[in-house]
């Protein structure tokens, strides 16, 4: 992914927000050091006053509150610090606040002696300005907890002492502002090693780290900060992150839409969907890829169904069969609602060896290749051959992509960053793991972390939606990736609007389908 194209935007708002692995914000902090030559102590002293500053600005607004009713908020703060560097901010954090008055006691889970170096040089400087260092955690109540035990450098699951602190911090009713990440999530994947801080407010330094966004990690973090430090892209020197998520608005990354255009220019789609006992899969997917912007949809479905599409999408075409409209279509998506019959698998089939053009598979098809081990041969070998490569996109959900893997869900659920990346390699395409956290993975490594959408939009005609969105914009922009982020991005966000007017509880997928062209105004008026 370029990393221009990514940062551009004419709005000033950042389109991205890069997410980070614990190895690629080490390589940053240490470029940050070694080679821009600003020293760690200076970062350390910059996350630590925008920790301080954190604090210090709700204990205003909580003392003027109060003040107005007599009362005199405590300022008391417990540090707990582990052995390494998010120990040390932590220290950091305690001597600050002791400068500002605060009343502070540190808890120091690991022995001094085994302390980084950092660690040792913050022990020492709060020493000089009265901090008494406890190996226990000081009895008394606390108005405020730093968490201070593990950052990015958390490498096997919280035992022992450390796992005591963690349940003692969240028995406590205290304000808890985590330093970098929740002790006990892990960095890169989000997952609890053992047991974590509940915090009310995460501040992270330089940039998010993955393991804030993904489940169950952004069940712990509170409101995340972050905050910068000195760490910046520089620091990225030529090996930009590879995951990324959107900042709304995205409204420049949309297709140009030119003002004189005609329908054809807007992306002619064909949708391989819908079946005898599933023509709502095609209506969803077909109205979907209107609202996001097509110019002409056929739906090529049996024969039996095409009156009650006809009915419901009088702006769509029916046809029987994809072989008589293949050659008008810019773009050809595949699956919703198709089954797995002998019908669409012929029809599939020629899909797959006889046209070219850009595909986006789905649902049923991708269900029907997992079935057939040649076609999945067959098609493996023409992406790997740049000669017959096509544009593609596969936007399965774990059930499919295990199906694909020959393996157990739970495999893929453990490791879905693993798995799109895989595929996106073996297919040459643009691989989604669709979940409560989607993952899109590029065959060139980026990863795009999708963080719009609800609970809502675990309904039945959903990725049927998503289908119809993914395969429009496909047939307009002319990075496949790009096409399912931004396609992905929407939908959530779709699927949030609909959430808004009608719950999470009732919402359904036509009000997810419904709820795209509203989207798509806010997003042309740069408001989200
Ligand atoms: N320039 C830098 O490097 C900066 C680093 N910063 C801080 O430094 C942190 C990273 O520091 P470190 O790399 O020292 O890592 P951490 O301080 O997160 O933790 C590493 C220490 O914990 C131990 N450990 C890991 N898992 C454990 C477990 N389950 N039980 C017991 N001990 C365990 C390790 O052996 C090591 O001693 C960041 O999260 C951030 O808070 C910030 O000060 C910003 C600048
Ligand atoms: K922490």
């Amino acid at each position: 992914m370029n990393k221009c194209v990514l940062s551009a935007s004419g709005s000033g708002h950042p389109v991205v927000c890069w997410l980070l692995t614990a190895a690629e914000m080490k390589r940053c902090d240490s470029n940050t050091s070694e080679i821009f030559g600003v020293p760690s102590v200076v970062l350390m002293e910059r996350a630590a006053l925008s920790c301080v500053d954190v604090i210090v600005s709700r204990q205003k607004k909580l003392e003027e509150q109060a003040g107005q009713l007599g009362l005199h908020p405590k300022r008391r703060v417990l540090i707990a610090a582990g052995g390494g560097n998010n120990g040390a901010d932590g220290i950091a954090i305690g001597r600050l606040l002791l400068q500002e008055g605060y009343d502070v006691s540190f808890y120091l889970a690991s022995g001094e002696e085994k302390a980084s170096e950092l660690l040792k040089l913050q022990l020492h400087t709060a020493k000089a300005y009265g901090a008494v260092i406890c190996d226990t955690i000081p009895d008394g109540e606390y108005d405020i907890i730093v968490d201070a035990l593990f950052g990015i450098g958390l490498c096997r699951p919280a035992e022992g002492i450390y796992r005591e602190a963690i349940e003692w911090i969240n028995a406590q009713d205290a304000f808890v502002l985590a330093v970098d990440l929740p002790s006990g999530i892990e960095t890169d994947t989000g997952a609890v090693l053992g047991c974590a801080v509940r915090a009310d407010v995460t501040v992270t330094f330089g940039f998010w780290k993955r393991g804030l966004l993904f489940y169950p990690g952004c069940k712990y973090t509170g409101k995340v900060i972050c905050t910068q430090i000195g760490i910046t892209e520089d620091g990225f020197l030529n090996q930009t992150p590879e995951a990324f998520t959107f900042t709304a608005p995205v409204a420049e990354l949309l297709p140009a839409r030119p003002e004189d255009g005609n329908k054809g220019t807007f992306g002619k789609v064909l949708l391989l969907a819908g079946s005898e006992a599933m023509a709502g899969a095609a209506i969803l997917c077909g109205r979907s890829a209107f609202y996001a912007g097509s110019g002409m949809v056929k739906l090529s479905c049996p024969t039996l169904i095409h009156p009650v599409i006809q009915t419901a999408l009088p702006e769509a075409m029916t046809a029987d069969s994809v072989e008589a409209s293949a050659r008008w279509a810019d773009v050809i998506g595949a699956g919703p609602g198709l089954s797995l019959s002998d019908r669409a698998r012929k029809e599939l089939l020629f899909v797959l060896q006889q046209t070219l053009q850009p595909l986006v598979l789905d649902a049923d098809a991708i269900n029907l290749i997992a079935k057939d081990e040649a076609l999945l041969q067959e098609l493996i070998e023409h992406q790997q051959n740049p000669a017959t490569r096509r544009k593609l996109i596969l936007t399965p959900h774990p059930g499919e992509l295990a199906r694909l893997e020959g393996c157990a869900i739970e495999e893929i659920l453990k490791q879905p960053v693993f798995y799109a990346k895989k595929w996106a390699n073996r297919l040459q395409a643009a691989v989604l793991c669709k979940g409560a956290r989607s993952i899109a993975a590029s065959p060139d490594g980026s990863i795009y972390i999708n963080r719009s959408g609800n609970s809502g939009m675990a309904v039945a005609g959903s990725g049927d939606v998503l289908t119809g969105i993914v395969t429009a914009l496909l047939s307009t922009i002319d990075d496949p990736f790009w096409a399912l982020c931004i396609g992905v991005y929407l939908h959530g966000l779709a699927g949030d609007l609909a959430a808004h007017t009608k719950g999470e509880y009732s919402m359904t997928s036509n009000d997810i389908a419904e709820a795209v062209w509203a989207v798509l105004v806010k997003q042309e008026k740069n408001y989200v």
